[in-house]
C-alpha cells in the first residue's frame, strides 16, 4: 500500500477505539481546534477511506479520544474539501515507527488536562466554568460529552463574561452563585501553580468572579500545562490586584509602600491600546474595575496568607490574584503526553 498524500499536518495518535477516535479527530478538525497541534501527536490504523460530511453528526463524545492510549500507529488524512475529511492509514509495517516519547506543545498539553478534566465531571453536578484558554478547552469538551448524552443534568456558573457568552455558544446550561450558593466543582486554568498548589491566577482578568465561585465549590480542580508549575508565585509574571477606578492612584502607592525594600518589586496599572482613542487605556474587568500588575523579580516571599490580608486591607483594593489554599487538586498535563495529580494535603 501506497502512503496516502498528505496536504495536513500528519497527526499522531494511540488509541484503543480506532473507529471512534478517528471520528474525533476528524470532528475536532472540522471544529479548528487541532489546527494548533503542528508537532501532533497520535495515530491510529485504518484500512479504508472515510468521509465524514458533517462533524456535529458525529455521536462519539471527545472524552474518548485519549491521547494516551495503545499502540502507536501514524493517520494519514487529507482535507479534500472544506466539509469533508478522507483517513487513510498504511498497514502497521509500513509505518515509521512511533515517537519514543512525543514532545506536546503548550496548547496540546492543554487540551489533555481539560479532556482529563471534563472525563471527571459526572451528571447533575453544578459546576463552576472557568475562564481563559484552558478553561476554554474544557468548556468544549463538555459540551462534546453533553452533545453526545455521555454527560447530562449539569449546570454551570461562569466566572466571567467572556465564559458566559462560550457556555451559551456551546449549549451548556448556566445559572448564578445566588441560585447555587454552593457547587459541586469548579474546573479552571491558573497562570501559575506552586508546591502547596497556592495559585496565581487573574492574568487575563477575571479574578474577581473566579475566586468568588471557585470559593463556593466543594472541589476546586486546577487544569495547567506544566509550565504552569513554579518554585514561587509571581515569578513567571505579574500578580494582578482588581482595584476600584477612584484613586488607582493613590492604591498604587499603597501597593508599593507595602513591599517597600523588596528588590525589583514594581506596581503598574495594566493597560490596553484603545485603537479608537490612539492611546493606551486601563484594562477594565467584567466588574468595571482596574488591574494591578504586581511585579517581584524573582517571585513573591514571605508568608502567603499574611500578605494577603496585608494587600485586602488596603482601601481601594478589591481582590488579588492569589488563590491560597483553595484547589483541591492540580491536573497537570506534560509535555511527554502523562498527567500528572496532585492532590491538597
Ligand atoms: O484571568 C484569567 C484566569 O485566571 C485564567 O484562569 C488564567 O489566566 C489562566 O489562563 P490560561 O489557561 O489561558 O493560561
Amino acid at each position: 500500500m501506497q502512503y496516502h498524500s498528505v496536504d495536513y499536518p500528519i497527526i499522531f495518535f494511540k488509541t484503543q477505539e480506532y473507529h471512534g477516535s478517528a471520528v474525533v479527530l476528524a470532528h475536532k478538525l472540522l471544529q479548528n481546534r487541532i489546527k494548533r497541534f503542528l508537532a501532533p501527536i497520535y495515530s491510529l490504523p485504518f484500512s479504508t477511506s472515510l468521509s465524514f460530511p458533517s462533524p456535529r453528526s458525529f455521536p462519539t463524545p471527545a472524552a474518548r479520544f485519549s491521547p494516551l492510549f495503545s499502540p502507536p500507529v501514524i493517520l494519514h488524512f487529507s482535507l479534500t474539501m472544506r466539509t469533508s475529511i478522507h483517513l487513510q492509514t498504511s498497514p502497521p509495517h509500513l509505518l515509521s515507527p512511533p515517537l519514543a516519547s512525543p514532545s506536546l506543545n503548550q496548547d496540546s498539553q492543554k487540551l489533555l488536562c481539560a479532556q482529563h478534566a471534563a472525563s471527571l465531571v459526572k451528571p447533575s453536578t453544578i459546576l463552576g466554568l472557568g475562564t481563559g484558554s484552558t478553561a476554554s478547552l474544557f468548556l468544549e469538551q463538555l459540551s462534546d460529552l453533553l452533545s453526545a448524552g455521555s454527560l447530562h443534568s449539569i449546570v454551570g456558573v461562569p466566572t466571567s463574561l467572556k465564559t458566559d457568552a462560550l457556555a451559551k455558544t456551546l449549549n451548556i446550561p448556566l445559572t448564578d452563585l445566588g441560585s447555587h450558593p454552593v457547587l459541586d466543582l469548579s474546573v479552571d486554568g491558573a497562570d501559575e501553580v506552586d508546591q502547596e498548589l497556592n495559585l496565581v491566577k487573574g492574568r487575563g482578568g477575571s479574578l474577581l468572579r473566579e475566586k468568588m465561585v471557585e470559593g463556593a465549590s466543594r472541589e476546586f480542580v486546577v487544569i495547567v500545562d506544566e509550565t504552569k508549575l513554579v518554585p514561587r508565585l509571581g515569578a513567571t509574571g505579574p500578580i494582578p490586584v482588581e482595584v476600584v477606578p477612584f484613586g488607582w492612584d493613590y492604591t498604587i502607592m499603597k501597593l508599593k509602600e507595602l513591599f517597600k525594600g523588596e528588590i525589583g518589586f514594581d506596581a503598574k496599572l495594566r493597560t490596553v491600546w484603545d485603537a479608537k482613542e490612539g492611546k493606551e487605556v486601563p484594562f477594565k474587568t467584567d466588574n468595571d474595575n482596574y488591574i494591578v500588575n504586581l511585579l517581584f523579580e524573582k517571585g513573591i516571599s514571605g508568608d502567603l496568607r499574611l500578605i494577603s490580608d496585608e494587600i485586602l486591607r488596603i482601601t481601594g483594593v478589591i481582590e488579588h490574584g492569589i488563590f491560597i489554599g483553595m484547589a483541591t487538586s492540580v491536573i497537570v498535563a506534560k509535555k511527554d503526553g502523562k498527567i500528572e495529580i496532585l492532590n491538597k494535603k
